[in-house]
């Protein structure tokens, strides 16, 4: 939808990358790791969304004439500028599945390229992954709560502005099953989805004229919003006469909608008075600042509910409002690369990594992934990363490799992968995880671990240069 070109990035990532080249760095091999260190919505884990968007975005990331117009009126050295002109994006990336379980520390994506494209790409890779992945774990936390019932987003209008494009793409993935986005529906191929506003029934001078038109002239897709008067009072009573007449024309209303009050009270009296006039098909959807806890609500109560249509709370990702995933470099010319930080939780990862997930003899999971340097083959001991005094051998177990080769050399290594396929990966990969790591509150902790050898190259990197900095 909208036009990414290289300019889609903060200037300290241009203003670097003139350095690096006018002191020749632009040569340089550069590998950056992608990775969150808290889990959003204090969960048990993360689904990792946008790698699809990035690749794409990827394929043609180059700046254009304006752009570079636009970078020589800023003042930035014309030879440089000249270099830009050929700039294309050639690097690599060894990546998690789109969909797949994540967990803070372990990266999820490494970019390797030369300095000035692995720096440039930064911006563009945090602001899509960390946006797309928050969305998708929020969208999963509320289809779990809302079991079989059909999730509807609705949430375009009140989202961080156009974020709710990509928002829209996420919450599919994480378990929603339409949009009212149609801009996003037709893009993403996502269903799209929806009913009527108040607006609609106030414009009539009645309620049930505004029902028999909508539903004239939406004969298979009909659904009333049943409350801008009097939900029991006037809007089910309507409900029912205009289903009724689809019914003796060989229609059927879809459904009617609750967007106010006592959602479970008022659906369990709409449900009864539907299935006593013959309306049984007739399907329920509420709405109304939904969540998970919400909805998790309403289905302990046994509100007879088909359909959550979920917006603000969903794609504003609230109450996070943001994944803080980290771009972080981990090895350039020729050397690996820490970044030292009072707080050891912020202590960076050198070199070329792979992460493997760790299972049993029967292939469940075993509750870990272990980060090791990317030749390592065997993953089955690992260590506390910041606890010199932990570590775990896994006896009888098999690791799975979790990081892919996705683009080489700038191009993608796989036809692109359809929403649904990715929805479907994702729910396979989260039901493999127990529920301890599903519940909202106090989640099992899921490891994760470094191989010897990682650890040993870290502490010796992060002795290194505390020495020569002391
Ligand atoms: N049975 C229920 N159990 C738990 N939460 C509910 C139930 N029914 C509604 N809610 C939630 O309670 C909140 C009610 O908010 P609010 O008081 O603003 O709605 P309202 O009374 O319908 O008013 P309005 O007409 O302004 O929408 C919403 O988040 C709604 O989803
Ligand atoms: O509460 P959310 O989860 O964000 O879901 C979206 C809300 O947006 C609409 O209300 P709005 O008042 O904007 O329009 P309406 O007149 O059509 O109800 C809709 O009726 C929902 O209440
Ligand atoms: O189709 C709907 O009912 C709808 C769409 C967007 C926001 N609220 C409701």
């Amino acid at each position: 939808m909208q036009n990414f070109t290289a300019t889609y990035t903060d200037l300290y990532q241009i203003s670097m990358a003139q350095v690096y080249f006018q002191k020749g760095k632009h040569k340089h091999k550069a590998i950056f790791d992608y990775f969150f260190r808290k889990l959003p919505f204090e969960g048990g884990y993360a689904i990792f969304a946008g790698l699809e968007t990035v690749l794409e975005i990827l394929e043609d990331f180059q700046f254009s004439t304006s752009d570079l117009d636009y970078l020589k009126d800023q003042g930035l050295d014309p030879e440089f500028i000249e270099y830009l002109k050929d700039f294309k994006f050639q690097g690599t990336l060894t990546s998690s599945r789109e969909g797949d379980i994540v967990f803070p520390t372990r990266p999820v994506l490494q970019v390797e390229g030369n300095m000035v494209e692995a720096q440039l790409v930064e911006t563009l890779l945090l602001n899509i992954l960390n946006f797309q992945t928050l969305i998708a774990t929020k969208a999963s936390r509320i289809r779990k709560s809302a079991g079989d019932a059909m999730l509807i987003d609705f949430g375009m209008r009140r989202a961080q502005g156009t974020g709710s494009y990509h928002a829209s793409r996420a919450a599919f993935i994480g378990g929603f099953e339409a949009t009212s986005n149609v801009a996003a529906g037709k893009d993403f191929n996502i269903p799209i989805s929806g009913t009527m506003a108040h607006s609609f029934v106030q414009s009539y001078d009645d309620e049930v004229t505004a029902f028999r038109d909508f539903a004239l002239s939406h004969p298979n897709t009909t659904v009333l919003l049943i409350d801008t008067y009097d939900t029991l009072k006037s809007g089910l009573h309507n409900a029912i006469k205009v289903g009724k007449e689809m019914e003796s024309r060989g229609e059927s209303l879809k459904g009617i909608r609750l967007d106010s009050g006592d959602l479970s009270y008022l659906a369990k009296k709409c449900r009864k008075a539907l299935d006593e006039a013959g309306l049984d098909e007739v399907k329920i959807a509420a709405s109304n600042q939904l969540d998970e806890y919400v909805i998790k609500s309403l289905k302990e109560q046994k509100g007879p509910i088909d359909v959550f249509g979920v917006g603000t709370n969903l794609v504003i990702g609230d109450p996070d409002a943001a994944l803080d995933g980290v771009y972080k470099l981990a090895f350039a010319n020729g050397k690996p690369r820490i970044k030292l930080s009072e707080n050891l939780a912020k202590l960076t990862m050198p070199h070329k990594k792979q992460v493997y997930r760790i299972r049993n003899a029967k292939g469940e999971l075993a509750g870990a992934d272990t980060v090791t340097l990317r030749e390592e083959t065997e993953a089955l001991h690992m260590n506390h990363p910041f606890d010199q005094s932990k570590s775990i051998t896994f006896s009888n177990c098999s690791s799975e490799a979790l990081l892919h080769p996705v683009m080489e050399n700038g191009k993608r290594l796989y036809a692109p992968k359809t929403l649904i396929e990715i929805k479907t990966y994702s729910r396979k990969r989260l039901a493999e995880f127990t529920e301890e790591f599903q519940r909202f509150q106090n989640p099992h902790i899921y490891k994760i671990g470094l191989s010897d050898q990682l650890l040993e190259e870290r502490d010796q990197l992060r002795n290194h240069y505390k020495n020569i900095n002391s």
